[in-house]
């Protein structure tokens, strides 16, 4: 691998598509993930987010498009992606018969990078047994012993597929403690797949909403907190406004519409600007994920027409 890639993004996706028979799961993803940053892939169950991984690790070809992963083609260059990767499956499967000490050792040839003291450290800190086999240790220790081993060749990229599914609360946000004070700081990229935003809004940077194949939007955190919130109105103001929404969502309660928006200064400003009676929400994280995914667009503009049709009446 040429050093010249430090100076590359460590993730970059362009226009990728990837259809299994008549499913067409990938329809022009697109996509960058800086150097040193922690990014959270979101996307409900089904859609995509594994599909992304297994090709950004060289597993599976998308059918068109870029993809650079720190600098190289892993469709044509997968075993130097590899090497350079730590990478954390779903529901991981681990030879159960081995107790943790020989599964690090096991692993440790494939990698030249393997740090021994690092995992051992690491198997400490996350209070593993070690002569302890692996069928054996619980759903948290299994998934601890998997970052374990995503880390410990010290990785340039470490990508988590789902890691704290199938965990309790308390057991995902310590997940998130270890990632954070064991990669955070290090100047480590962490591609972080999830379909819960609450879970990875306090470790991410970045946060991209996949859906429908395409992402719909990547942003901080920060940002989408402000840019997306909510502004109820009286539905027979809406035909005078509409036109300026950069609508999410739309419901009309009688008297009343509930629009969801991704311009949410430009709203505010136009409304007090002309006078105009309203009430802003201030959304969670959670809200502004289900705000882009959770709406079909077609019943949303359904949803417009109808409002419009009740004021035309
Ligand atoms: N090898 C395959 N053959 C056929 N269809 C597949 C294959 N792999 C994935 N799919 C389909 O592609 C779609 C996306 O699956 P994928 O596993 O990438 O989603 P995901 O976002 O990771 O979901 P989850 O959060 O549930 O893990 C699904 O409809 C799935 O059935």
């Amino acid at each position: 691998m040429n050093e010249s890639y430090r100076d590359k993004p460590a993730i970059v996706l362009e226009g990728v598509t990837k259809a299994f028979r008549r499913n067409q799961v990938l329809a022009g993803e697109t996509f960058t993930v800086e150097r040193g940053k922690t990014f959270a892939f979101l996307g409900r169950n089904g859609a995509g987010k594994t599909t992304t991984i297994r090709m950004l690790l060289g597993l599976l070809m998308p059918d068109s498009g870029k993809m650079r992963v720190l600098d190289c083609d892993p469709a044509t260059d997968p075993i130097e992606v590899r090497r350079h990767v730590g990478y954390l499956a779903e529901d991981q499967q681990m030879y159960g018969w081995m107790t943790v000490d020989e599964i690090l050792r096991f692993v440790a040839p494939f990698y030249s990078t393997w740090d021994h003291d690092l995992a051992l450290k690491y198997v400490r800190e996350f209070d593993l047994p070690l002569n302890q086999k692996i069928k054996t240790l619980s759903k948290g220790q299994n998934v601890r012993l998997g970052l374990v081993l995503a880390l410990a060749h010290r990785p340039e990229l470490v990508i988590l597929d789902d890691p704290a599914l199938g965990l309790d609360p308390v057991m995902r946000r310590q997940f998130n403690r270890d990632l954070i004070s064991h990669l955070q700081g290090e100047g480590r990229t962490v591609f972080y797949s999830s379909h819960l935003l609450y879970e990875v809004e306090p470790v991410a940077d970045e946060v991209a909403i996949l859906h429908e194949g395409r992402i719909l939007r990547q942003a901080d955190t920060e940002t989408l907190r402000r840019d997306v919130k909510q502004f109820v109105l009286p539905t027979d103001l809406i035909p005078r406004v509409r036109d300026e929404f950069a609508l999410l969502d739309s419901q009309t309660h009688r008297e009343e519409t509930v629009v969801t928006v991704e311009n949410a200064a430009a709203v505010a400003a136009l409304l007090q600007r002309e006078g105009l009676e309203h009430r802003v929400v201030e959304l969670n994280l959670d809200e502004i994920f289900e705000a882009y995914v959770a709406g079909d667009p077609k019943a949303r503009r359904a949803t417009t027409t109808e409002e419009q049709e009740a004021v035309e009446s």
